[in-house]
C-alpha cells in the first residue's frame, strides 16, 4: 500500500506501507479503536513516526482535524478476523463517502473561484470583457477563464485525494482554444485563477500544491477530463460552469459534479453560487439581488446567497450547504441541511421552470402543456442547473426542457441535477417517462423527446400524458 493525499485507511489495517517516496520506509501497525468513522484521510504526504516499532504515531486527518494516535502493534494471524471486521454491513453505508466530501470541498471552492471572476466580469467594461475574458467556441456558445480554472481544479482535487490512477473525468472543456499560439494572456489567466484557487485550499481542508501549478501542470490537469463515458466502470462528469450565458450575464449558473458507476448516477454535488435568500428572487435578474444584497448585508449567521447541495445514490436524502464566507474553515458537514421536494401536486399552485434560451427549449411547447395540465403561473425562466436546485430545495414543482429536434443533451448537464432531485423526493424522467440513460457516453442517447422533472408523480404523470396529447400538432 502505497500512501498518497487521500488515502484512505482502514480503521483496523494490518500491513507494511511502502512510503519510498519519502526517506524512509514506515512498518504500519493496526490502526486498533482509533477513528470515528472507521476511515480517515491522510492529508500529509510525510506520514511520521517513530523509531521505536512497538508504538508508532500515525498522524491522520479527516481534512481538518488532525490528529496524532498511538498504533499498537498486532499478530499476523488476526489478519483475517481484522478483514471480516473491515468488510461489516455498516460499510455500505460508509460507500461514496469518501468521494462525496471530496466532491463538496471542491465545488465549494469552484464556487468560491467563480464568484470571484464572475465579480470582475461584471465589473469590466463590455470591451475589455469581450477581448480578454470571454470566448466563444465552435457552436457560439461563451467559454470563460472560470470554465478551463474550474475544471482544472477539480481535476487536481480529485486526483491529489482519491489517487490519480482510479480518477477518470468527462468533462465540457478541452485544451485546444488554450493551447493556440495566440491564445497565451488566456493561458497565463487561467494558471493565475488555478493557482490563487488553489492557495486557499487549506481552509477548505485540501492540500494546497507547493510549489504552485506550472502552465504545463494545469493544461495537462485540464486535459486529461477527457474520457468518453459509457456502461461500465467508474467516472466523474463535469460541468464546470453550467449556464455560461447566465455566469456571462451576471447572473445564474452552477458548477456540477457527478460520479456515475456502471451507467448509474451514484452521487451528485451541484454549487449555485448565486442562488438568492429569497426563491421569489429567482425570477429577477441577478443584479437586483447584488443590489437588495448591499441594502441588507446578510450576517454571518444568515444563509447568504449561493448554497451547495448533494446527495447519495439511494439514501432517501438530499443536502444543502451554504457557500464557505471568506476567511471561515471548512468543517463537514458545513452546517447542512436536509433539504425535500415540494409537496404542492396541484397545477395551480405549482410554479415551473425552463431554460432562458428559447433557442435551448421551445417556450411555445412548454407554454401549450403548462395550460393543459392547469399550470397557471408564469414560468420561472432561470439559467443552467438552478433549476434542478430549485425543484429539490422545494421552490419550485416542474422543469420541462424540449431542445429542437436533434440537439443531443450531454450528461453533465443532467447528471448531478438528476440524483439530487430523485434523493429529495422528486421525479425525473424523458417525456416519455423513462429514466435517463447515463451509460451511452457523453450523450443521453435515445431521450424521448424532453426531459420532465417534478416534485411528485401526480403532477409528472400530468405533464407525460400532456405531451403525448400534444406532440403531434407540435413542430418539434
Ligand atoms: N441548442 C441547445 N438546445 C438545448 N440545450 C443547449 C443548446 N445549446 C446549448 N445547450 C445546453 O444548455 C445548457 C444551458 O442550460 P439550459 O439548457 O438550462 O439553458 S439556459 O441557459 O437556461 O437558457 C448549456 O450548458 P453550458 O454550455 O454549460 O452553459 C448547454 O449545454
Ligand atoms: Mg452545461
Amino acid at each position: 500500500m502505497s500512501l498518497s493525499l487521500g488515502t484512505i485507511i482502514p480503521r483496523i489495517f494490518l500491513g507494511h506501507v511502502n512510503t519510498s517516496q519519502y526517506d524512509d520506509v514506515a512498518t504500519f501497525f493496526t490502526l486498533t479503536h482509533v477513528l470515528q468513522p472507521r476511515s480517515c484521510f491522510i492529508s500529509h504526504y510525510k506520514l511520521p513516526y517513530t523509531q521505536n516499532l512497538k508504538t508508532h504515531v500515525a498522524f491522520v486527518s479527516k481534512f481538518d482535524h488532525t490528529c496524532s494516535y498511538p498504533v499498537m502493534e498486532e499478530e499476523a494471524d488476526t489478519k483475517q478476523k481484522k478483514f471480516d471486521f473491515f468488510c461489516d454491513p455498516d460499510e455500505k453505508e460508509e460507500e461514496y463517502s469518501k468521494e462525496l466530501d471530496v466532491a463538496v470541498r471542491a465545488v465549494q471552492m469552484a464556487c468560491s473561484l467563480c464568484q470571484r471572476v464572475q465579480d470582475t466580469l461584471i465589473s469590466n467594461t463590455t470591451r475589455s470583457r469581450t477581448n480578454h475574458q470571454v470566448h466563444s467556441k465552435d457552436d457560439n456558445s461563451p467559454v470563460t477563464v472560470a470554465d478551463w480554472s474550474v475544471q482544472a481544479i477539480v481535476s487536481w482535487i480529485l486526483s491529489e485525494c482519491l489517487g490519480s490512477e482510479n480518477i477518470s473525468i468527462v468533462a465540457e472543456e478541452d485544451v485546444q482554444t488554450l493551447s493556440e499560439a495566440n491564445a497565451s494572456g488566456l493561458l497565463e489567466a487561467v494558471v493565475e485563477t488555478v493557482n490563487q484557487c488553489l492557495a486557499e485550499a487549506p481552509r477548505f481542508g485540501v492540500q494546497k500544491p507547493i510549489p504552485a501549478l506550472g502552465t504545463s501542470e494545469v493544461l495537462e490537469i485540464i486535459r486529461r477530463c477527457n474520457s468518453i463515458g459509457g456502461p461500465t466502470g467508474r467516472f466523474w462528469v463535469l460541468d464546470p460552469v453550467d449556464g455560461t450565458l447566465g455566469f456571462v450575464r451576471g447572473d445564474q449558473y452552477a458548477v456540477a459534479l457527478a460520479l456515475i458507476e456502471d451507467g448509474e448516477v451514484v452521487l451528485g454535488v451541484l454549487g449555485c453560487p448565486n442562488y438568492p435568500m429569497r426563491k421569489e428572487w429567482l425570477s429577477y435578474h441577478h443584479r437586483y439581488h447584488r443590489i437588495i444584497s448591499k441594502l441588507t448585508p446578510p450576517t454571518s449567521e444568515t444563509w447568504n446567497k449561493g448554497c451547495v447541495l448533494y446527495a447519495k445514490r439511494g439514501s432517501g436524502k438530499a443536502w444543502m450547504q451554504p457557500l464557505l464566507h471568506a476567511n471561515k474553515m471548512f468543517v463537514w458537514p458545513n452546517q447542512a441541511k436536509q433539504v425535500t421536494v415540494s409537496s404542492i401536486d396541484n397545477p395551480a399552485l405549482a410554479t415551473f421552470c425552463e431554460p432562458v434560451e428559447k433557442a435551448n427549449s421551445s417556450h411555445s411547447f412548454t407554454a401549450g402543456l403548462a395550460h393543459s395540465v392547469g399550470l397557471r403561473k408564469q414560468p420561472l425562466r432561470v439559467y443552467s442547473m438552478v433549476k434542478y436546485a430549485a425543484i429539490a430545495r422545494g421552490d419550485a414543482e416542474v422543469f420541462m426542457k424540449f431542445a429542437r429536434a436533434g440537439y443531443k443533451e450531454k450528461i453533465w448537464d443532467h447528471a448531478a441535477g438528476v440524483i439530487i432531485i430523485q434523493e429529495a423526493g422528486g421525479v425525473v424522467t424523458d417525456a416519455g417517462g423513462r429514466p435517463l440513460d447515463f451509460s451511452k457516453g457523453l450523450y443521453l442517447e435515445g431521450l424521448d423527446r424532453g426531459i420532465v422533472a417534478c416534485s411528485g408523480s401526480t403532477l409528472h404523470e400530468k405533464i407525460i400524458d400532456a405531451v403525448d396529447a400534444s406532440w403531434g400538432s407540435s413542430s418539434l
